[in-house]
């Protein structure tokens, strides 16, 4: 389903962090939200969803405000990943399973224990299912939690810095998979991202926030190194190697 955000703004007790926001994303598509520390990604993810409650504007899917729906009806059509996850006592395998929460009326049912398993499977973490959540390591847990929220079967994926605490090898797999899932299941996936390279890799637009605003909305072959440096403040080269865009600061 197509996500059209409009005029989306955010204060933090008067101070003023998202300001009149708007994009909209086909459904297959993943949009990398780029923009230096501060800038207020986390901030727009959580207005998305309603974790936060924006002061204005409107998140459209498929036609219906999600903002005007409560929080188990959003819950059946976005999953969100945060940036700092604590753990719980729970197992790997009951920690993605409560992904389906929003899905299960009175018990889980078969089909509920067959998703979690292929997602288990589909991350490689089959071989934690019983272990305890926080037995793992810092990017286990991260997977764990990307897990649930692909176990949700949402419309929509926020993921904030979903691959902060992985491995090269990790970061590949998890952005592919991501990538892979919206494109199969028609998903939208809104992902904010600080590795310019792995964002230039797995995402297909670009939303840059400077100045709590948006700077620019851009297809990935629209991004340039004067936008690069504008939002970051850093000279970049952005090249091509092996069919790959590649951004090297200079
Ligand atoms: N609960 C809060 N109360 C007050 N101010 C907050 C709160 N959370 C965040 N902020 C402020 O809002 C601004 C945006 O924060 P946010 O976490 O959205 O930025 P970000 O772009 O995700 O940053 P990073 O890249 O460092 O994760 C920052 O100036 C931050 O200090």
């Amino acid at each position: 389903m197509k996500l059209s955000v409009a005029g989306i703004t955010f204060a933090y007790n008067s101070h003023p962090v998202i300001r009149d926001v708007s994009f909209s994303l086909e459904p297959g598509q993943v949009l990398g939200v780029l923009g230096v520390n501060g800038a207020g990604k986390s901030t727009l993810l959580k207005c998305l969803n309603k974790i936060l409650h924006p002061s204005g504007g409107a998140v459209f899917l498929g036609g219906k405000d999600l903002l005007k729906m409560d929080g188990a009806e959003i819950a059946r059509h976005m999953a969100y990943v945060p940036q700092k996850y604590g753990g719980e006592q729970l197992t790997v395998f009951d920690t993605v399973l409560l992904g389906r929460k929003p899905h299960i009326r009175w018990a889980a049912t078969h089909r509920d224990y067959e998703v979690v398993e292929t997602v288990l499977e589909r991350m490689g973490l089959a071989r934690f299912a019983l272990r305890p959540v926080l037995a793992l390591s810092g990017g286990e847990m991260q997977k764990v939690v990307m897990a649930r929220a692909l176990a949700q079967e949402p419309d929509v994926l926020l993921l904030d810095e979903p691959t902060s605490n992985l491995d090269l090898k990790n970061q590949f797999e998890v952005m592919g998979l991501v990538r892979q899932v919206v494109r199969e299941q028609k998903l939208a996936a809104v992902v904010s991202i600080h590795d310019l390279n792995l964002a230039l890799r797995f995402a297909d637009r670009f939303l840059m926030v400077r100045d709590h605003t948006v700077f620019s909305l851009t297809d990935r072959e629209s991004v340039t190194r004067e936008m690069i440096r504008d939002v970051y403040g850093v000279e970049v080269l952005l090249t091509e190697v092996e069919g790959h865009r590649v951004v090297v600061p200079l």
